[in-house]
């Protein structure tokens, strides 16, 4: 088995006295696409439905972003689904393994439209005419103090008619919160991981993945500058918003 071969997740399989933080290191990039399949419902279609909305709003000449890219599979997603003319698509993470791995998945499709992948922190990066960004699943683990100003930058580097699609683990009231939270951990548990994974997962995440509601989303992209938002899809505490400027 070569060492860039992915892996089932078996990370929280054994009892850990005290379960560190979670972090995107080498031992997450290398089980990552069994991780995010098993314990975000809905993520094939949000990330196959990414590429979908990139078909319809890049732009000729512009620049489709994919924000904490991961693997890079928006990035693919996009890279298959765009037809506009001289499109560049610009993947950029700031976990080292994940860009590698990144670049080994590009590199093996052979797909004609540009793809630029850098190993970067996107609350620095300069972002310039943009059509389409996605920020699926990453702004839950930015400081909350800096998710305004990471969403203004994204708005002013939007063209007019461009979009942001933001896909999130949401936020409910403690009712609606504790029904999702049960049938969230039913499909982790329905995908094989175990009430002791679960256990030691949920601890890993609760200090680093911080979850707001539809509402506070909502508002804020507003606030940041776009002037429509949509919520196009859901699946138990996973939805996924179109922001148009
Ligand atoms: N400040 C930052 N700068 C750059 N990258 C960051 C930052 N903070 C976190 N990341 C990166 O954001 C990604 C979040 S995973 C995204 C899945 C992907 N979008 C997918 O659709 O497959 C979501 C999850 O694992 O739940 C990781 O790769 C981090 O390194
Ligand atoms: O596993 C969870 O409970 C999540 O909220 C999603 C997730 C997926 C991958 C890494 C971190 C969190």
């Amino acid at each position: 088995m070569s060492d860039i071969d992915d892996q089932p997740d078996r990370i929280y399989q054994t009892p850990q006295d005290n379960v560190a933080d979670f972090t995107f290191d080498a031992a997450v990039a290398r089980v990552f696409p069994d991780m995010i399949k098993r314990s975000v419902p809905g993520y094939a279609e949000t990330v196959a439905m990414s590429g979908v909305i990139a078909g319809r709003y890049a732009q000729p000449g512009s620049n489709l972003y994919d924000l904490g890219c991961s693997l890079g599979a928006v990035t693919l997603a996009m890279r298959h689904a765009v037809t506009a003319a001289d499109c560049r698509i610009v993947g950029i993470d700031n976990s080292e393994s994940m860009i590698e791995r990144a670049r080994h998945y590009v590199a093996l499709d052979d797909a004609s439209v540009a793809v630029d992948l850098r190993c970067a922190d996107i609350l620095q990066e300069p972002l310039t005419h943009a059509s389409v960004t996605a920020l699926n699943f990453v702004l839950q683990f930015i400081d909350p103090q800096q998710r305004l100003q990471l969403l203004q930058n994204i708005a002013a580097a939007t063209l007019p008619g461009g979009v942001l699609i933001l896909s999130e683990k949401l936020q409910f009231d403690e009712q609606e919160q504790a029904i999702q939270t049960d049938l969230h951990h039913d499909f982790k548990r329905a995908n094989g991981y175990s009430d002791l994974e679960i256990a030691q997962k949920r601890s890993a995440i609760e200090n680093v993945l911080i979850p707001e509601s539809e509402g506070a989303h909502i508002e804020r992209l507003q606030q940041a500058g776009f002037s429509r938002v949509i919520r196009w899809y859901q699946c138990f505490n996973f939805a996924s918003f179109l922001a148009i400027k």
